[in-house]
């Protein structure tokens, strides 16, 4: 596990923690209190985190199936982020096979969203990417960055900068939010070189990101997502990736249970943290998330498989008429 930062090991202050510190509520406490169960935390945070980001290059595909069956590796100068190829995957426990050969590529920089009828395999698709224990690869490949993503394990992918929100997300009972963010942080710092913010750093950093999502900073000393409401947590799921960055953010259903206010919200923040070298693939099943966060491509998953990619349109005829009208097309 990794180990908490401890005040007394904290480094000085800078100017702007400084400055904050005093508008700031009481420091949580760094003390790492273990979990009642048997996981540690540092086993669970790769659950925890997961995937892409893209720029929000304009919607170029037009309504049609894309072949990207010859994948370049730079598109311009976007470099290739994700590829992956004839993906298959089964439940572990039964061998019920779920993914059934998807193919998909994401450069940096763009939105990518799945849509499909419930069961269709969306969700599965997501934690396959993040090495979800659940599930097995019985062929294809996922390429991150040109590395394979089945040599690594979820906690690695999630230090390369995959980040995953769970349509779910688990409470994690004797560990505040506050000591989580922080020692997940420092763990994707130490990863890049860089030195580890002391607590009081921290604090002052993810202090201005409570306010994008408004929320209140006691949210910060209370337990991961414990007695949470869907929408706290959903927002939660939002602080962490805004928090630990990610190349490639995997959001699956973060408008489920959101209020309109929520959602805005949530919108705002996923968009802030779009740039030209960040990726995110949403899934979802409704119009008015991607009204909020333009995506680049649209795809439909059906049966274990991506049967149709498109633009925003995809999502309208959906919204109109059903999954009927995109399987007639
Ligand atoms: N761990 C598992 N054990 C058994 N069946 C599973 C498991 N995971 C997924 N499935 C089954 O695989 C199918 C696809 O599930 P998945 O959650 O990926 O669908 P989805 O497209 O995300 O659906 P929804 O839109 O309802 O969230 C479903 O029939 C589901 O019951």
């Amino acid at each position: 596990m990794a180990s908490a930062p401890s005040l007394s090991t904290a480094q000085p202050p800078t100017a702007v923690s400084l400055r904050n510190r005093c508008t700031l509520p009481p420091l949580p406490s760094h003390r790492i209190r273990p979990s009642s169960s048997s996981s540690s935390l540092s086993s669970r945070l790769p659950t925890l985190r997961s995937v892409p980001i893209v720029s929000r290059c304009a919607v170029r595909a037009a309504l049609s199936t894309v072949d990207r069956s010859a994948t370049p590796v730079e598109s311009g100068d976007k470099k290739l982020l994700l590829e992956v190829k004839d993906l298959t995957a089964v439940v572990a426990e039964t061998g019920q096979e779920i993914l059934k050969s998807v193919n998909l590529a994401i450069y940096e920089g763009e939105v990518h969203a799945v849509m499909g009828k419930n069961g269709s395999g969306k969700s599965t698709f997501a934690k396959v990417l993040v090495g979800h224990p659940d599930y097995e690869v019985t062929g294809g490949s996922m390429m991150y960055r040109g590395e394979n993503l089945l040599d690594m394990e979820p906690e690695e992918r999630s230090l390369a900068g995959l980040f995953m929100s769970f349509q779910s997300p688990v409470e994690i009972p004797g560990v505040s939010n506050a000591d989580f963010l922080n020692m997940a942080y420092n763990a994707r710092r130490r990863k890049l070189n860089q030195p580890e913010l002391s607590p009081i750093e921290f604090w002052a950093y993810v202090y201005p990101k409570l306010d994008l999502l408004n929320m209140k900073a006691d949210f910060l000393n209370r337990n991961v997502n414990e007695g949470f409401s869907g929408g706290e947590r959903k927002r939660n799921e939002i602080l962490q990736l805004a928090v630990l960055g990610a190349e490639l953010s995997i959001l699956d259903e973060i408008d489920s249970g959101l209020d309109v206010d929520a959602l805005r919200d949530v919108a705002k923040a996923v968009n802030g943290f779009l740039t030209p070298k960040n990726s995110v693939l949403m899934i979802t099943h409704y119009l008015r998330l991607l009204e909020f966060i333009e995506p680049s491509y649209i795809h439909v998953m059906e049966n274990g498989k991506i049967v149709k990619t498109g633009d925003i349109s995809i999502a309208k005829t959906l919204e109109k008429e059903g999954f009927k009208a995109i399987s007639e097309m």
